[in-house]
């Protein structure tokens, strides 16, 4: 059964989608942008500082539901310049040093809104 989730630990959807959505057995974040709680862009900061962003969003959603970035099994992440790829994976790994779940990163030519990178996970509610 599908659910979808919302929290106020996390900035609010800028289109048309949910933060993340469930079918009991994996959580599915949307794509999170370097933003704030607040709503505040943070697209002049460097690219590790809006990967650091990225995955506090996508902790704060997974903690809503009682889950943990150990519960990811897989990332996607869009990067505006495949340049940002060094800067980007040391932030991660920051995040994710034991364990890491499965990725894809690639260039997606532009990331919504301006932004350097934009973040998405996939984890097991079980
Ligand atoms: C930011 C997004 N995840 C979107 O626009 O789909």
């Amino acid at each position: 059964m599908k659910r979808t989730i919302s929290t106020s630990d996390a900035p609010e959807a800028v289109g048309a989608y949910s933060q993340a959505a469930t079918d009991g057995n994996l959580l599915i974040t949307a794509g999170q942008l370097p933003l704030t709680i607040d709503g505040e862009l943070l697209d002049d900061e460097p690219v590790d500082r809006q990967t650091e962003q990225c995955l506090d969003n996508v902790k704060a959603i997974l903690e809503s539901e009682g889950l943990s970035l150990d519960d990811v099994l897989k990332t996607t992440v869009f990067l505006d310049d495949i340049d940002d790829f060094e800067a980007f994976n040391e932030a991660y790994s920051e995040y994710f040093d034991e364990e890491p779940p499965a990725r894809s990163a690639v260039e997606a030519g532009a990331v919504p809104k301006g932004a350097a990178v934009e973040i998405e996970a996939i984890a097991t509610t079980e």
